[in-house]
């Protein structure tokens, strides 16, 4: 325990804390993490996928010298800028749904579902909402409204939300991994509601959920069932989204584009910065409805454009590709030594494996996954887990991680599983770190 962590725990409260091991930061290089006594860590999360570019890259770094020297104001509420307008005509561009979309643009995931679900509403002049066991759509009030993950199970859900299962091929709803018989649910909740649905969330990827893909086809043919009813779909790519599963947007892997993408995260590379595109009869119903004082300052919308331009010219999609693949081969050779390993699974660079104590019965190994993400961190490797019973390692590591940190950081974990299966982790050092 270093002496930061020691005045982090004095002076911050825990509101705002998910923590699963001691990690105090005094800088950052790339895929590392640098403690005060000078220990590189290899992030395998890049804090929650935020730090899409890694930490200290030379684009987003020039970027934010540039616009914070020259500030173009602080934000698009009463004043437009270049940056902000920039970003946006990119988003608009990136976007295959042709029409009149425009963009909106807040500080977090939180904030861009949150602006969502309530300018839906509004528009629509309908209530309803469907969205998934599962979801984490966010942490504020109207994003924990139309979320579903059980760490939210006691907040205030939105009037006639309808929570459907996620169709998780590994712990397939009904036993059906087509997820057929989530789409049968879903037609007979629409049936029996009295409430006209506004709008579906959906992650195309399940990220705090426990990172889950889900069957091949099921998101075009959930599309097609709200299209059938008017209802529009909100994918929520927050952490997926720009590039990180090998192509810019996630729902391209899925043969649908929805009506509203919302985007966060790794949009800023590190910076707080999210955005919506959407219809514009969605995103113009009203002035002065979705507003916090800083949204769309130049200096975010600054390493947005720098964000998207590195995506671009590095062509980080198709190396998340790549190298999610041997991130995920990696894994599969682990498993043949690590029985915890229960099933490894992702697209690109957002990667999830899932520990159980038992492969027949799929015991979720909930203990054993705190154990082994507090010894990666002793050992020098930054991971986090997720999923509805805190089993599942997420893996999203910065898109401009080199192939040899993945070989390393393999290496390390294959040493975690080992002291974790052979009991030398001591069941005390997870006292003070509840995680989820
Ligand atoms: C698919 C998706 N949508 C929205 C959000 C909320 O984003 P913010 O935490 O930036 O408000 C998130 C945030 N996810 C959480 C953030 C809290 C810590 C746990 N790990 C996450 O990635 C998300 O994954």
């Amino acid at each position: 325990m270093t002496d930061l962590y020691a005045r982090d725990e004095k002076a911050i409260g825990t509101l705002q804390k998910l923590r699963f091991f001691p990690l105090a930061a005094t800088g950052g290089e790339g895929s590392r993490l640098i403690e005060r006594n000078g220990r590189r860590l290899i992030d395998l999360s890049a804090t929650w996928g935020a730090a899409s570019l890694g930490y200290g890259h030379p684009a987003v770094a020039k970027a934010v010298s540039a616009a914070v020297a020259s500030p173009a104001g602080a934000s698009i509420l009463s004043a437009s800028n270049e940056p902000a307008v920039a970003l946006a005509e990119r988003l608009l561009q990136s976007f295959p749904a042709k029409g009149d979309q425009k963009v909106w643009f807040g500080h977090s995931g939180s904030d861009a579902n949150e602006t969502v679900f309530r300018a839906v509403t509004k528009a629509t002049g309908r209530k309803g909402i469907i969205a998934f066991a599962g979801a984490y759509h966010g942490c504020t009030t109207g994003s924990m409204a139309v979320s579903g993950h059980s760490v939210q199970a006691d907040a205030q859900k939105a009037d006639g939300l309808i929570l459907l299962p996620y169709p998780d091929p590994y712990r397939p709803y009904q036993g059906d991994p087509s997820g057929d018989a989530v789409l049968a649910l879903l037609k007979e909740r629409l049936q029996n509601t009295s409430e006209p649905v506004a709008a579906a969330f959906i992650e195309p990827i399940q990220s705090d959920g426990g990172l889950i893909v889900p069957p091949e086809g099921f998101l075009r043919k959930f599309a097609e069932i709200c299209r059938e009813h008017q209802i529009l779909i909100v994918c929520d790519e927050v952490k997926v989204g720009l590039g990180r599963t090998g192509k810019l947007h996630c729902f391209e892997h899925e043969g649908f584009v929805p009506d509203i993408l919302t985007l966060g995260k790794g949009l800023g590379g590190g910076l707080p910065l999210s955005a919506v595109i959407a219809p514009a009869s969605i995103l113009d119903c009203a002035s002065a409805f979705a507003m916090q004082t800083l949204h769309g300052n130049p200096v975010c919308c600054s390493a947005g454009l720098a964000v998207l331009d590195t995506i671009e010219g590095e062509s980080l999609a198709d190396a998340a590709e790549r190298k999610g693949e041997r991130l995920r081969e990696g894994f599969r050779q682990l498993a043949a030594r690590h029985p915890l390993i229960g099933d490894v699974r992702g697209r690109g660079l957002a990667c999830g494996v899932e520990l159980v104590s038992d492969r027949e019965t799929r015991t979720p190994a909930k203990r054993e996954t705190a154990k082994l993400v507090y010894r990666a961190y002793e050992l020098g490797v930054v991971l986090y887990y997720v999923g509805m019973n805190s089993n599942v390692l997420e893996l999203t590591p910065p898109l401009t991680i080199s192939e040899a940190e993945i070989d390393d950081a393999l290496a390390v974990l294959d040493q975690a599983f080992e002291d974790v299966e052979q009991a030398r982790v001591d069941e005390g050092v997870l006292g003070r770190f509840a995680g989820w």
